[in-house]
């Protein structure tokens, strides 16, 4: 393996918020299932649930049941989407480990997702951090359209790197790059990861690329030579976008993991427990996996 790859990479599991959020509703015991598959599977970080409003992303509604239910194992995170104060208080009550608020590096995509300016949603995001640490409670840092917006097309790396440093300055542990839109390529993907890097340290980057057009893993191996090694992916490939028609969603886990596992990289994850968690899922969606690795390993 080359020297240039990290030894080790922590995959943050988004699909049981990410993935479902844009797929048709399951029942809550499918949600839980799929959760408690993944811990069973080796996954140590799992975005579990989304303190959203029910009326932007009805699928979400039943976060505080996921949370509640499910058998928690030792080691692992479960984490949530907290949008304001209000999710927050939902998540804590729930008994979520850690949160994320989410921000955008474009205005557009900033005002039609979560309706307010960049700027606002910095404001709005301060007493979420406040009472997150007062809880002590982690706060990761997402930023949506890092290689494009579907309404803005092209986005300024300097505007990726700005939003970037100020979601870290205010005291998020990690920052969430994201390719909302899956529309990026390898090198301007490694070119944007390294220009964040100068406002915020590698090791506090995670890549969040969906998989629209075919590209994410290689976004991912072009990008892991600058050092990062935290990796946001979904089971069976499960989510879409509403904001992008036809879009993917994220890199499905069972592709990265495999890629991983290929070039040396450990993860702690066992492929056929995972692909057997995704196909489950999938079968609740009525479908089959998303994951080329899980269609050609069929467990
Ligand atoms: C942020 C808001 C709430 C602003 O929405 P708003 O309408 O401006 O908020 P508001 O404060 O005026 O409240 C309106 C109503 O929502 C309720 N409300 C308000 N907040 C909450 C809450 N937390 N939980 C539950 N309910 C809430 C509030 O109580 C009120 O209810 P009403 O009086 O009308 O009955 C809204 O725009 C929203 O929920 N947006 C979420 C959109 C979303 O979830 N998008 C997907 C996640 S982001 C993503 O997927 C990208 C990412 C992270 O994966 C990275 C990438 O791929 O790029």
């Amino acid at each position: 393996m080359s020297a240039s790859f990290p030894n080790k990479v922590s995959i943050f599991e988004v699909g049981a918020r990410d993935g479902l959020q844009n797929e048709k509703p399951v029942t809550t015991a499918d949600k839980i299932t799929l959760i408690e598959d993944l811990a069973t599977a080796g996954v140590k970080r799992i975005e579990a649930a989304s303190f959203v409003s029910p009326k932007w992303v009805p699928q979400m509604a039943d976060s505080a049941d996921v949370l509640k239910g499910i058998t928690r194992q030792s080691g692992i995170t479960y984490s949530a989407l907290t949008p304001n104060l209000k999710g927050l208080e939902l998540a804590l009550d729930a008994g979520c480990d850690e949160v994320a608020i989410f921000g955008a590096a474009s205005e557009s995509f900033s005002q039609r997702n979560i309706n307010c300016s960049i700027e606002e949603s910095i404001a709005r995001f301060k007493p979420v951090m406040q009472l997150a640490q007062a809880n002590n409670i982690r706060v990761r840092g997402y930023v949506s359209c890092v290689l494009g917006c579907p309404y803005e097309g092209q986005i300024a790396v300097s505007e990726v790197a700005r939003v970037s440093e100020l979601l870290y300055k205010m005291g998020c542990y990690e920052i969430s790059l994201g390719d909302t839109i899956g529309v990026g390529t390898a090198l301007n993907a490694r070119r944007m990861v390294e220009a964040v890097a100068t406002v915020v340290p590698v090791s506090q980057l995670a890549l969040h690329f969906h998989d629209t057009y075919g590209q994410a893993l290689a976004n991912i191996l072009a990008c892991l030579e600058t050092g990062v090694s935290v990796i946001d992916s979904s089971v069976a490939g499960l989510g879409g976008c509403p904001y992008a028609k036809g879009a993917s969603g994220n890199l499905a886990t069972e592709d990265l993991v495999y890629m991983l596992h290929g070039l040396g990289i450990e993860t702690g994850i066992d492929l056929n427990q995972l692909a057997m968690a995704g196909n489950k899922i999938s079968q609740a969606l009525g479908r089959s996996s998303g994951a080329k690795v899980a269609q050609a390993i069929s467990v």
